[in-house]
């Protein structure tokens, strides 16, 4: 570990979930990293091992419970709780700590929305209005001087990475935006209900939310904010027979004379420098398997038989780039470190 960096002492929240232990997984290699604290409900107590024998080889604390956390020791909270049980426990945080949080609970910005698709008045609405969300390619400068990010869901990461651009440019019209999403199921957590147990997900597939699930609010609010006017989008997603990945297939009317290629062109020159976003050559499908692990996102355009329409398609790894990937990319933008920081590892393929 080089001694010139600075150690972060960490904690985080919700450590025996999925994005706890990827949060563990990487923060293990990152050199400013130091995880002093992992938080447990029902599984505290226990030494990490024991939860994820695949972290064993580390030598990290047991599992506590939140109320155990002494606050003095930490300068950085990742915070992997489920929604809605999140926004109390950052409200009691002192404010002397950074926090990215990766739940829902502070990405609507509009204390009316929240309610409304959330079903309950917010509780903590100061932090929610104070909240800067957190897709790191497009707010880089407001993640750098906030004291809560609230990261994004894993479906609006990969949907608004490549229409955002497009939206930005004109290049697409904002009536008529279709996205279909699909998801493995690690994408609900590791607390499985029993629609997600093995024999009711493997060999078939299914929409759910149709037409009401929560990402659709916490899209259109950022797809508003960059078209200037409001923005209502179709979106379905569907839980597919898959470990983790996500597949978005977005449907677009083009604006002007625009064609697929200018598409294309144009999302190649907004992304050229960046690290986590690849725009693959033309005629070139994504695959969720070439992003697996990783904090990658593959984008490609091609044309609709559709007169004037175009077709998007992206994939990331929602526990990655969908969730704690990004979740460090701000973490190291928050705190001044180079942005790729502890995200280096390469997408484990086949
Ligand atoms: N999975 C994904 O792909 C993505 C998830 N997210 C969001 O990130 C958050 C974490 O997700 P994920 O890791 O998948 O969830 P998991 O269900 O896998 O883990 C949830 C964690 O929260 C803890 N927990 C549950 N209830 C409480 C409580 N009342 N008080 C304190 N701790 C509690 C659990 O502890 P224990 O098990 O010990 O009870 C566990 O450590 C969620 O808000 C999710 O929506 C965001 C993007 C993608
Ligand atoms: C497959 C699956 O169930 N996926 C989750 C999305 C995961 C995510 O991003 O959830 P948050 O918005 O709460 O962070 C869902 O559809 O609710």
């Amino acid at each position: 570990m080089p001694e010139s960096v600075d150690q972060i002492r960490i904690a985080i929240l919700g450590a025996s979930g999925y994005t706890g232990a990827e949060l563990v997984r990487m923060l293990a290699r990152h050199p400013a990293a130091d995880v002093r604290v992992l938080t447990a409900e029902r599984q505290a107590g226990k030494p990490l091992a024991e939860v994820f024998p695949h972290l064993a080889y580390l030598n990290l604390p047991n599992l506590v419970k939140i109320e155990q956390v002494d606050w003095s020791e930490i300068d950085f909270v990742f915070c992997g709780l489920p929604h809605g049980t999140t926004q109390e426990i950052i409200r009691a945080l002192p404010h002397t700590v950074k926090i990215v949080d990766l739940s829902a609970d502070f990405r609507l910005s509009d204390p009316a929305s929240y309610a409304q698709w959330y079903g309950h008045e917010h509780a903590a609405v100061e932090l929610q209005r104070e909240a800067v969300y957190g897709l790191t390619e497009f707010n880089r400068q407001g993640v750098r001087s906030a004291r809560l990010v609230a990261n994004p869901g894993c479906y609006p990461t990969a949907t608004l990475i490549p229409l955002l651009p497009l939206v930005l440019d004109g290049l697409i019209q904002t009536d008529d935006i279709i996205v279909d999403a699909k998801s493995g199921v690690s994408g609900a957590g590791r607390d499985a209900k029993q629609a997600n147990l093995f024999c009711e997900v493997s060999e078939g597939m299914h929409a759910y939310g149709v037409g009401h699930h929560r990402h659709m609010p916490e899209m259109e609010q950022e797809l508003s904010i960059a078209a200037g006017v409001p923005v209502t989008m179709a979106f379905t997603p569907h839980l597919i027979p898959m470990n983790r990945g996500e597949f978005i297939t977005t449907y677009v009317k083009l604006a002007g004379k625009n064609g697929p290629d200018d598409l294309r062109a144009a999302l190649a020159a907004r992304f050229e420098n960046e690290p986590f976003v690849q725009v693959l050559p033309a005629g070139v499908v994504p695959h969720t398997k070439h992003v697996r692990g990783s904090n990658q996102v593959h984008i490609s355009v091609f044309k609709d038989r559709l007169p004037g329409r175009a077709i998007v398609l992206s994939v990331l790894d929602n526990l990655v780039k969908g969730a704690s990937g990004q979740a460090i990319q701000n973490f190291n933008v928050m705190n001044g470190l180079i942005e790729t920081m502890g995200l280096e590892q390469a997408p484990m393929f086949p």
